[in-house]
């Protein structure tokens, strides 16, 4: 388990409860995984209007129960994506005390995912491994009902379209979100093809809160340069514990 002091040195500067952990993994173990996505079988992808994902360890029911299935050797054994994750502290008071379920999404340039919650299916910390291209992630928090002017709407609530805090999530690169920015804040990928950095308030280009624990040279380059970060084929495994979990389970798909 790493120790609280070594939690620290994740912190975002933009919000007390994300954690942004570079290099989760090695380049090796990221072009392996990618592999493995890429020579899975195609009815496991669901294709949705604006991305492709998979469902590894089982379905939610409608009613909010998980029918489990074992989660494919490359998640739990090689690389041993789960007991890292674990290790990291985030999940030890989870039912589970480790991710049960992970959701992989497949984000072309120009894709991307609505601001939006996990909700309460799920104990409220989320661990995000980002693979093969960098992405964005906006936090959102609902407009406050005195704030006057709607903007957009979730579940019929107004959001606050300017983040709380943006991160830029590398390759290889674990985000965790938990407390209130699981439980009363949305998140969101923008769908473009392209981010601009900005290094400071004067430049422009949105402002990340996680620009000094960057590691990637060409990221970082881009960055000081001001010129825009172009995104390639990008996979997240979103790693989550379902509280709850039903005796039965359906047969391995693979
Ligand atoms: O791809 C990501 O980084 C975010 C995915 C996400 O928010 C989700 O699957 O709920
Ligand atoms: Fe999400």
């Amino acid at each position: 388990m790493y120790a609280e002091s070594a939690l620290s040195q994740f912190h975002t500067e933009g919000h007390e409860d994300a954690f942004y952990v570079p290099n989760f993994i090695t380049p090796e173990e990221e072009q392996y995984l990618i592999r493995k996505i890429c020579e899975s079988p195609q009815p496991l992808w669901k294709s949705l209007a604006n991305r492709r994902l998979q469902t590894w360890g089982g379905e939610i029911t409608t009613k909010g129960t998980l029918v489990p299935q074992p989660l494919p050797p490359f998640v739990n054994k090689f690389p041993d994506l789960v007991s890292r994750i674990k290790a990291t502290g985030f999940f030890k008071n989870s039912p589970h005390a480790e991710p049960n379920q992970i959701i992989m999404n497949e984000y072309l340039p120009g894709q991307g995912i609505m601001p939006h919650e996990d909700g309460p299916r799920y104990y409220p910390v989320v661990a995000t491994l980002s693979l093969g291209s960098h992405a964005v992630f906006h936090y959102y928090r609902y407009q406050a009902e005195a704030d006057g002017d709607a903007v957009s709407s979730g579940q019929g609530r107004s959001i606050n379209m300017i983040p709380v805090s943006s991160v830029l999530l590398e390759p290889r690169s674990l985000i965790i979100s938990s407390g209130s920015i699981y439980t009363s804040h949305l998140h969101g990928i923008d769908a473009l093809e392209e981010d601009l950095i900005a290094l400071d308030a004067s430049a422009s280009g949105i402002k990340v809160s996680n620009v000094a624990q960057l590691q990637d040279p060409a990221i970082k380059v881009s960055i000081h340069q001001g010129v825009p970060i172009k995104r390639g084929t990008r996979y997240s495994l979103t790693c989550r514990d379902v509280e709850r979990v039903s005796v039965f389970s359906t047969h391995p798909r693979r």
